[in-house]
């Protein structure tokens, strides 16, 4: 596959680090497909990947993987993304994700860009598989799940360690330093911190699975993301 400058497929890179690219689904805050998510393949910048290969070979023999939530984000998406948030509307299923305001205001509140990192290929969104753990239920898009913030296991099923709430939750629990979170739910997020910064990464405060890598970055870029 033909990718634009710098850009490579994670999964040449490091076959072994999961994929669920939750935009190309209709498992996320807007249920469904986003625009310019042709395919679940994670696309990002080559020193992205390869710092990403070198927090999974941390991870690997504590038992853990890498699970990549979001990627490469084409700006066609950041742009369907705004629409979404102003068209007025909100379903008891958008609302699971932002359950103390309204989705008209998660742009202000800064839970999502309307440029993005994500579009240059140096940010990703990202969480912990424990691979000694069974495998859980799928997701039900039929299923009136609790909202982001409440017990695992009322919560719509992502197939990841317990992070205290689901990804995308736009509240202040999901702040990665928040005091609203079991011991357990805090060591997660700590193992996760502690392996992304010490390749290079750094900690979005408002997000515990969001990372970027500071130098990567050399524009925007509206290519859409693969089919594998
Ligand atoms: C939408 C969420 N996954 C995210 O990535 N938020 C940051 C702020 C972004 O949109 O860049
Ligand atoms: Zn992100």
């Amino acid at each position: 596959q033909e990718l634009p400058g710098d850009f490579v497929l994670l999964s040449q890179i490091d076959p072994s680090i999961q994929q669920d690219l939750r935009y190309a689904g209709r498992h996320n805050f807007m249920g469904r497909r986003i625009a310019g998510y042709d395919g679940n393949e994670c696309v990002v910048k080559r020193a992205v990947g390869a710092a990403l290969r070198e927090v999974q070979r941390e991870l690997r023999p504590r038992g853990l993987s890498l699970k990549m939530l979001d990627c490469y984000r084409p700006v066609r998406a950041s742009r369907d993304m705004v629409a979404w948030a102003q068209d007025g509307r909100e379903t008891a299923a958008e609302r699971r994700y932002n359950p103390g305001f309204s989705k008209a205001e998660l742009f202000r509140l800064g839970y999502i860009a309307e440029r993005s990192g994500h579009s240059t290929g140096a940010a990703v969104d990202l969480t912990l598989v424990d691979l000694r753990a069974p495998k859980g239920p799928p997701f039900d898009p039929s299923r009136d799940y609790a909202d982001c913030t409440a017990p695992a296991a009322l919560r719509a099923p992502e197939g990841s360690v317990d992070m205290g709430t689901g990804y995308d939750c736009s509240d202040a629990k999901a702040h990665t330093a928040a005091r609203s979170i079991s011991a357990e739910q805090r060591r997660w997020r700590t193992i996760l911190v502690g392996a992304m910064t010490r390749q290079g990464f750094v900690n979005y405060s408002k997000e515990w699975w969001h990372f970027s890598m500071p130098g990567v970055a050399s524009g925007a870029y509206d290519f859409p993301v693969p089919r594998r």
